[in-house]
């Protein structure tokens, strides 16, 4: 238990039993995993392990067929407190199609803390500058999300994620396709927020300059957690030997 957590405080996440499916399919089959408050959990495994399935399901875009995930001790379908919550999806267009500028897309992270269409205040504004500050992405504030590079847009949804600061961070792929500086600048970000207490789930291939941030990994094989313990027996053999079962955390 980190020192941050009060004894009675509940689990930043609980899955419990979950079953996913997607088109007929079994994605994810009877999942259990517990994350405290301030764990900084790494969820890895080959492509199409289903990952991003989970990630999704904690964040309520996809149901469960069985089972159910819980945030901070409530079931995600009666979760209000979507601003305690950062998210940042697998790389996609940050536009999705609409015009909006960078300043826009990272204003929209804090759509939970205000009114549509009323004016930001102040400090919302500062929070805006600081988050696009610590993506390296200040000067481009006014351009269209749809003209930016890859990782420029990738920038702009980790800037998005952070600007309401909070409490738990979920981020499927945070850094793919972003170049290194740009990963240690995020990766400086996610350290001081797990400083403060943060809790992060994070989906990474390649974890780079975060990975000395890793508490604990989980490994998903066909739908499966396979393994759940120090990161890094896991990420050895996560993409090498999915299972080794002489190895302490790797589950029969
Ligand atoms: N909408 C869908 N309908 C049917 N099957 C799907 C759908 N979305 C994903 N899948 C399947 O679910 C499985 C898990 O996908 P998921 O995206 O969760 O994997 P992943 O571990 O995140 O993979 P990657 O490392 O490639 O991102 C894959 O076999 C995928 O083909």
């Amino acid at each position: 238990m980190t020192p941050l957590e009060p004894p009675t405080a509940p689990k930043a996440v609980q899955v419990a039993d979950l079953s996913v499916d997607l088109g007929g399919r079994l994605v994810l089959r009877g999942v259990d995993l517990q994350i405290r408050q301030g764990e900084v959990l790494a969820v890895l495994g080959t492509n199409g392990s289903g990952k991003s399935t989970l990630i999704r399901t904690m964040v309520g875009l996809l149901p469960a067929a069985r089972g159910q995930v819980k945030l901070f001790g409530t079931p995600v379908p009666k979760f209000r407190q979507w601003d305690r919550v950062g998210y940042v999806p697998q790389r996609i267009t940050a536009a999705g199609g609409v015009p909006a500028t960078v300043a826009e897309v990272v204003s929209s992270g804090l759509l939970s803390k205000r009114r549509l269409f009323r004016p930001l205040r102040a400090e919302q504004r500062a929070a805006i500058d600081h988050a696009l500050e610590v993506v390296d992405m200040a000067d481009q504030r006014k351009d269209a999300v749809a003209e930016l590079s890859g990782g420029q847009q990738q920038r702009v949804l980790i800037a998005r994620a952070l600007v309401s600061d909070p409490d738990l961070l979920i981020l499927d792929e945070p850094t793919a396709g972003v170049d290194q500086a740009s990963q240690a600048v995020f990766s400086e970000a996610i350290r001081e927020r797990v400083a403060r207490g943060t809790t992060v789930v994070m989906v990474s291939h390649d974890l780079g300059p975060m990975d000395a941030l890793i508490d604990r990994s989980v490994v998903l094989r066909r739908g499966r957690i396979v393994y759940d313990g120090p990161p890094h027996a896991s990420q050895t053999h996560a993409h090498v030997h999915p299972h080794v079962a002489d190895e302490p955390g790797w589950l029969s």
